[in-house]
């Protein structure tokens, strides 16, 4: 057969796995926020975040509760702690090169893409089960003049078109308490090349407590996610060639940020839960980077 006639192989066709009734709540879910205290936050500078605050308030910056001005500074204030906590997670994912692609797993709104792309100069692959979410993330890059690197894609993390090894680094910033330890570590592993860096910041509750406490149920409830313990993060990851380089404790990091935000008009409900599982040892926020081996 000469090579004129010969059927050219089909282009391997990426066929995602069935969503289930559970991610089709999650997809609701996000396509549905618009709570104040995300997009307010993020109207500071373009960042759209949602994910929690770590380090010390800046008192100074803060000034005076009486001053008209004052309300405007404390959002200003809680969402510097948020693009914060992004800069401690972008600053584990290792030598970053211009040319490297990275997969933000549950990206959000994408700000953590942006922030990524900004610091390293490479490309930034989001995956979030919310439609509203991919055209918010990609419009916002659009608006930056940076589409060509920061794309946010409709997609289960548990199985993405992503070839395997393609990934330089890889992240899930507060979005891994949606799905299966196991199966995302797997897709992780898969997706990463040998020597790459997984990233997760995380709240995890503590096996040192016993059972979930009664603030982990609530935190559940309000966000129809599911909070893994800190051992099932770390069996899960060894049993994926993901070996942990270092875990970091930010429990005393993020106290301040929940402690400010309940003084906020911009207070949701759930502040009393985070603050309480933190102090009373229930819960703990947390970073993991392991290196894919
Ligand atoms: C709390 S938000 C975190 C967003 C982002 N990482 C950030 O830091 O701003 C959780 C995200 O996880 C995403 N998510 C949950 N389950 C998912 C799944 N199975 N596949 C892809 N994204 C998922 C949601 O769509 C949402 O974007
Ligand atoms: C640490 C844990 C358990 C996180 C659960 C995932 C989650 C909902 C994160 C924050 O999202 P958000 O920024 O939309 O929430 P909020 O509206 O409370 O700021
Ligand atoms: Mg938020």
């Amino acid at each position: 057969m000469s090579s004129s006639n010969r059927v050219a192989p089909a282009a391997p066709v990426f066929v995602p796995a069935p969503t289930t009734p559970y991610q089709g709540d999650i997809a609701r879910y996000w396509d549905h926020e618009a709570r104040p205290v995300n997009l307010r936050l993020g109207d500071v500078d373009g960042l759209y975040h949602h994910h929690y605050g770590i380090g010390d308030i800046d008192h100074a910056a803060l000034g005076d509760p009486e001053d008209s001005e004052y309300e405007k500074k404390l959002i200003a204030e809680l969402h510097r702690l948020e693009s914060a906590q992004t800069e401690l997670l972008l600053d584990h994912l290792g030598a970053v090169q211009r040319e490297d692609t990275l997969v933000d797993a549950g990206c959000g709104r994408g700000g953590s893409s942006v922030m990524a792309h900004q610091r390293f100069g490479c490309h930034v692959e989001g995956v979030t089960l919310s439609a509203k979410q991919a055209d918010f993330a990609n419009r916002r890059a659009r608006e930056l003049g940076i589409e060509d690197h920061v794309h946010a894609r409709v997609c289960n993390m548990l199985s993405t078109p992503f070839e395997t090894g393609q990934a330089a680094a890889s992240w899930n910033n507060e979005s891994s308490m949606y799905v299966d330890l196991h199966d995302l570590f797997a897709e992780h592993c898969r997706i990463l090349a040998v020597g790459g860096r997984y990233v997760t910041i995380t709240g995890c509750w503590n096996p040192r407590y016993g059972q979930p406490s009664k603030w982990i149920s609530q935190i559940n409830a309000h966000f129809e996610c599911n909070i893994h313990s800190r051992r099932e993060y770390l069996r899960a990851m060894a049993d994926n060639r993901l070996v942990p380089q270092a875990v970091i404790d930010l429990t005393p990091a993020t106290l301040p940020y929940w402690e400010l935000r309940a003084t906020s008009s911009l207070v949701t409900g759930i502040e009393e839960a985070f603050i309480n599982s933190y102090k009373d040892g229930s819960f703990q926020y947390l970073l993991i980077a392991a290196d894919r081996v």
